[in-house]
């Protein structure tokens, strides 16, 4: 086969297959990234192509999120992950992820105004949360309370009623705090709030998860504001796992909250979300071991089953995550603020040091990813390591949803249906049981 990754956009090349030479046309989807329509014509000439993970495999065209992950580059809607960290709020982000440009004022407003509207849940659903059991896990809390919402709109749940898409969206941006707040509620016992509308979505967020009833609570700002960037760092990533089930299983023209909720199972996985916890969880075996970093990092080396550097490698970020990046330089500030410093912090610091120092890891190109300094900044703010992916999740809403509706209303959007190959037996007939 010719090297078609060589070829410059829009010319073809020879592509030399046992059935006869074809032609292949080189597309740029994207500057510096040449898309070539290699599965289309290995479609159209009965070949299957084998990709384990789809670590080769364009399932969409999207105009949400850009990642270089060469160079350690993130945008969303063409808008620097710095930027947005440094001068955004989370609530302007989801409404550019979901429509695509930054907000005015008085479209912010309106969202803003739209969303607090939405925040309560029909006390039916609450009634959800007496039947878990006292130390569930809050992720399959969350992702059955927000499947449950589909029970509860009957009427949002046809994918191109695009008024009834809208309410969902906002449901789901209002609804899913509220939600997320009582998950925690349950897993310590506590009663459940009302929340209060007069608050924004965060602090909305932090009053229903650490107030009681009836008791003043005061958000502390450093906390919201620290919360803040961290939903914004996680709002979209593309085509991750959890953006890809919402995807896949929205292609079937399920309704959104059928989707969002097969997402935020999706994202329990340690893999995936579920990274910022067992982040936490290394890092307190290493305390608990007497802190030898050099010694667990062997260990990674070893393959020792079961042990990874946890928060480390990235399936496109083969750089520094950027996420990663703002995320550290923070969290000296924000724990000293908040905790007044942190001892997990120096080891995680210093099993960084020693893993980027390392042969193992330069080779591999493996770096820190947004999960790796996350969890030491929630467990400062108060959350329960348990609790720490049901944040990613709050996060990621925003994405997940300005990904079903893109894929929604692209007309090119198929349903999401991968080959295989066959490695099983070949035809054999039945043995009758008396003779097996
Ligand atoms: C929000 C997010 O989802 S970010 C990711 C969160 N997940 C984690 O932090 C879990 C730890 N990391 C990992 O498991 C992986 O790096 C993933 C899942 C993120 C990416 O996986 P893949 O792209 O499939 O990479 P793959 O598993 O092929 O790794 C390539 C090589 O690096 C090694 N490697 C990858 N990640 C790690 C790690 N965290 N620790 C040790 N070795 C690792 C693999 O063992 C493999 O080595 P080999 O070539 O000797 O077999
Ligand atoms: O993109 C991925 O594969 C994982 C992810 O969700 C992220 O890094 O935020």
């Amino acid at each position: 086969m010719s090297d078609a990754n060589a070829a410059p956009g829009g010319e073809t090349v020879a592509l030399r297959l046992p059935n006869g030479e074809h032609e292949l046309k080189v597309v740029h989807a994207v500057e510096g990234a040449p898309g070539i329509e290699l599965g289309k014509l290995l479609a159209s000439t009965g070949y299957i192509t084998h990709d384990p993970g789809f670590v080769n495999t364009g399932a969409a065209s999207s105009a949400i999120t850009y990642i270089d992950g060469d160079a350690g580059i993130l945008r969303y809607r063409g808008y620097p992950i710095e930027q947005l960290a440094q001068k955004s709020t989370f609530i302007e982000v989801s409404y550019l992820l979901i429509y695509g440009e930054l907000p005015t004022k008085t479209q912010l407003d309106d969202f803003t105004e739209k969303i607090q509207r939405h925040t309560l849940l029909h006390e039916d659903l609450k009634a959800f949360f007496s039947g878990f059991p006292r130390d569930a896990h809050p992720m399959p809390v969350l992702s059955s309370a927000v499947s449950a919402l589909s029970t509860f709109y009957q009427d949002s749940l046809n994918p191109f009623d695009e008024p009834n898409v809208e309410l969902s969206t906002i449901r789901l941006l209002a609804k899913v705090p509220t939600l997320a707040a009582y998950a925690y509620k349950k897993s310590v016992g506590q009663p459940l709030l009302y929340p209060d509308n007069s608050l924004g979505l965060v602090e909305n967020f932090l009053r229903m998860t650490f107030g009681f009833p009836a008791e003043p609570y005061e958000v502390d700002p450093e906390v919201a504001k620290a919360l803040d960037l961290l939903f914004i760092l996680h709002a979209d990533h593309e085509q991750n796992c959890s953006t890809s089930t919402v995807r896949l299983v929205g292609s079937s023209e399920a309704n959104l909250f059928a989707s969002i909720s097969a997402g935020i199972n999706a994202l329990f996985g340690p893999l995936h979300g579920g990274a910022n916890a067992a982040v936490l969880d290394m890092l307190e075996g290493i305390k608990n071991d007497g802190g030898d970093v050099a010694n667990f990092v062997s260990r990674v080396k070893n393959k020792e089953k079961g042990v990874k550097l946890m928060g480390f490698g990235h399936r496109v970020y083969k750089n520094y995550d950027p996420r990663a990046k703002i995320i550290k330089n923070t969290a000296d500030e924000i724990l000293g603020k908040i905790a007044g410093g942190d001892e997990l912090l120096d080891i995680a610091k210093k099993l960084e040091e020693t893993a980027l120092s390392d042969d193992y890891f330069v080779e591999r190109k493996l770096y820190p990813n947004v999960d790796f300094y996350t969890g030491l900044i929630y467990r400062a703010l108060g959350f329960p390591t348990k609790y720490f992916t049901v944040l990613f999740a709050l996060g990621r809403l925003p994405g997940w949803i300005a990904h079903w509706r893109e894929m929604i209303q692209d007309p090119a959007t198929k349903i999401g249906r991968p080959r295989q190959i066959y490695t099983g037996e070949t035809e054999r007939d039945y043995t009758p049981l008396e003779q097996r």
